[in-house]
């Protein structure tokens, strides 16, 4: 088990995370988070790579500051931006990587071509990294993280610049490591977790805002998530009264997606199931901005979302 306790990371005078609380056990954790949220720093001290300013976190009930070495060999990590030779193909940067891990040279190879066929790259291992999409070297990124078959599993925003395909490979990929060791990634698109995540951390204002299993996480909205139309004279002031979702423009009227805090509700508001979306929309809800997107935009129709959803 990873635990979590009691920390807090200040830059100079900032207080960038503050009585963190975690604890990990094998599975598949989602941190998910706005920008700037404190994703990166939670993770960078969950890998050893930055000292909590108070606090601790161990393993197995050991700090790992203490276990160090010891610690660094069970963990994998993919930072947000990994560093690598444009001029290397991944089957040498793999080995590269296992030889600074102390990994015999068959051993490396063997493992390197494995987890580069594990990310779909088994046709393109000897060709040069500097031809490959974004995509492809987030891929390389995520074998190199697993090249000592790692018990904590650490990745920064693995997804970025992954397709939907890619994606979606990347989200079985995950479940299946999740089985037997303890995966932590951090994202900013719902989507990416919601479906493999056996738990999801919000964090807000720099503390934990909720750590729960994703159904339990949207219960939180439960009962207070409707859809309604909303005729153009009358969009403003519902838009001050209720925290809003979704909007679609459309020719007669609005179609909002609300929550409504309040007992009372109104027969033409149709209930909806509220998902993972929606809570990060409504935890996360910037009334400053929104107000100001409203003068801007006042009746530009803001779209439709991934998976079909309103935004
Ligand atoms: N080295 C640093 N020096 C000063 N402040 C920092 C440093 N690193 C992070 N911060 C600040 O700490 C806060 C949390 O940043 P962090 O990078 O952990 O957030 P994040 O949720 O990972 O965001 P992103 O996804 O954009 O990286 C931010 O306000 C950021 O400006």
């Amino acid at each position: 088990m990873l635990t979590v306790h009691a920390v807090s990371r200040r830059y100079g005078n900032d207080l960038a995370l503050e009585g963190i609380d975690l604890s990990f056990e094998n599975g598949v954790y989602g941190l998910l988070a706005p920008n700037g949220a404190g994703k990166t720093t939670l993770l960078k001290m969950l890998a050893g790579l930055l000292p909590p300013s108070e606090g601790e976190i161990s393993y197995e009930g050991k700090s790992i500051a203490a276990l160090d070495e010891k610690y660094r060999m069970q963990l994998g990590y993919l930072p947000q931006r990994f560093g690598y030779y444009p001029s290397d193909t991944p089957l040498k940067y793999m080995q590269y990587l296992a030889a600074i891990k102390g990994m015999g040279r068959k051993e490396a190879l063997e493992r390197s071509e494995l987890l580069l066929e594990a990310v779909a790259l088994g046709e393109v291992k000897r060709k040069k990294m500097k031809t490959f999409s974004g995509g492809m070297i987030q891929r390389v990124g995520i074998a190199q993280a697993l090249l000592n078959d790692p018990r904590v599993l650490i990745l920064d925003e693995p997804t970025g610049g992954l397709d939907p395909k890619e994606r979606a490979r990347f989200r079985s990929l995950l479940t299946k490591l999740g089985r037997e060791r303890i995966v932590i990634l951090s994202t900013h698109v719902v989507s990416d977790v919601e479906s493999v995540a056996n738990e999801i951390v919000l964090l807000k204002n720099g503390r934990v805002f909720a750590k729960d299993k994703p159904e339990d996480i949207c219960a939180m909205l439960a009962g207070k998530v409707y859809e309604t139309k909303v005729p153009d004279t009358e969009a403003e002031a519902f838009r001050k009264n209720y925290p809003i979702l979704a909007e679609r423009g459309e020719a007669d009227g609005w179609q909002m997606r609300f929550v409504s805090e309040g007992e009372k509700t109104l027969p033409h508001w149709e209930p909806m199931k509220p998902g993972l979306e929606d809570v990060f929309l409504y935890v996360y809800r910037d009334r400053e901005r929104q107000t100001a997107e409203q003068r801007l935009f006042p009746r530009e129709p803001v779209g439709v979302g991934e998976g079909g959803r309103l935004r």
